[in-house]
């Protein structure tokens, strides 16, 4: 047993497939290694143990219900490791902006139960952390499709197909831009609107979810072949389908309009939707920022760049 131990995890993007994703189509997403979260425990004398975070920060016994995945989780990990009798201080730091569609859950619950795990020097396989990151997840956001817990552990991109779940290395030197909308998104909603949608029309979104799962297919041979301008068209499609879902909102809109209007070849949202952020794609580093620049006067208030190569080593 340590005394105090930290462990950490990092954003993620879906460069392509949210929404069709829960219906197993193909999606392609991206890890974000420059965007961390830190999870620190160790040992307390008091009864309870005691959460520091920015979302909530007192005793477990109150966690407010938004944060039931999180309470679920440490329960399950108390009894997992058979430590009901020991009560951690549990400090979650996170760069990660909340509801933003940068699989902050997924992240935060993959750095907690590192930190459990390393707290007691117990081996900790992948499957394992696969299996309790989407134990949160589910309670979360209800029906999630199992790409941000893959991803926010992932050093290479992940490609979600035939169901399955694989590393997906390329070679091309594009940025991309992420920009928060400011407003929050919640996944389960978005989720939900979809699934409502799909009642109401399914022929219309039957067409999109396949639109946006091929997208995904032709994405993977534009990044195979270095192709950066045809992702950049492949981007602005999806926005168009998502749009078409309804799950893009006036602020999203706003946000990919600047981005191409300063020179990014692609943008759409990533995520959910209805809030949360927005990617976009530029072929160098110099209309990067520039692109950059115009989102934060545009009124993101947070943009982060990330090179492609750097998030397929
Ligand atoms: N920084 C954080 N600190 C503590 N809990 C967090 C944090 N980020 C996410 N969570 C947990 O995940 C839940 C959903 O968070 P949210 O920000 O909506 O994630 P996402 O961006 O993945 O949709 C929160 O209610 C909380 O339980
Ligand atoms: C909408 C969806 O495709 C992605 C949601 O991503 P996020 O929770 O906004 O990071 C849902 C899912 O794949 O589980």
């Amino acid at each position: 047993m340590q005394n105090e131990v930290t462990s950490e995890s990092h954003a993620k993007i879906i460069f392509l497939g949210e929404h069709s994703a829960v219906y197993k189509k193909p999606a392609l997403v991206f890890p974000v290694p420059e965007v961390k979260v830190f999870t620190t425990i160790s040992e307390t004398s008091l009864t309870d143990h005691q959460i520091k975070s920015d979302y909530y920060s007192g005793p477990s016994l109150n966690l407010p219900t938004n944060m039931a995945g999180t309470n679920e989780l440490i329960k399950k990990l108390d009894h997992l490791l058979n430590v009901d009798n020991l009560k951690f201080n549990i400090i979650i730091k996170s760069e990660i902006p909340l509801a933003c569609g940068m699989g902050s859950s997924a992240a935060t619950s993959a750095s907690l139960i590192k930190a459990y795990f390393k707290f007691f020097n117990m081996p900790l396989a992948d499957s394992k952390l696969n299996d309790l990151i989407n134990f949160e997840e589910k309670i979360t956001h209800g029906n999630p499709s199992g790409i941000d817990a893959k991803t926010v552990v992932s050093n290479t991109p992940i490609l979600f197909e035939n169901q399955k779940f694989s590393s997906f290395n390329f070679n091309m030197n594009g940025y991309i831009v992420i920009s928060d909308s400011g407003v929050s998104s919640d996944t389960k909603i978005a989720v939900e609107k979809v699934h409502s949608e799909l009642e109401n029309n399914p022929s219309k979104v039957n067409d999109l979810i396949n639109d946006l799962g091929n997208l995904v297919i032709q994405a993977k041979k534009s990044l195979t072949t270095n192709n950066i301008y045809n992702l950049g068209k492949l981007m602005n499609q999806a926005q168009q389908d998502l749009k078409n879902l309804n799950v893009s909102s006036p602020d999203i809109d706003k946000l990919t309009n600047i981005a191409l209007k300063n020179g990014a070849i692609g943008a759409k949202l990533t995520g959910s939707g209805l809030g949360g952020c927005i990617i976009a794609l530029t072929t160098d580093k110099r209309t990067a920022t520039q692109v950059k620049d115009n989102l934060l006067k545009g009124g993101s208030p947070s943009v982060w760049i990330q090179s492609l190569a750097e998030m397929s080593k």
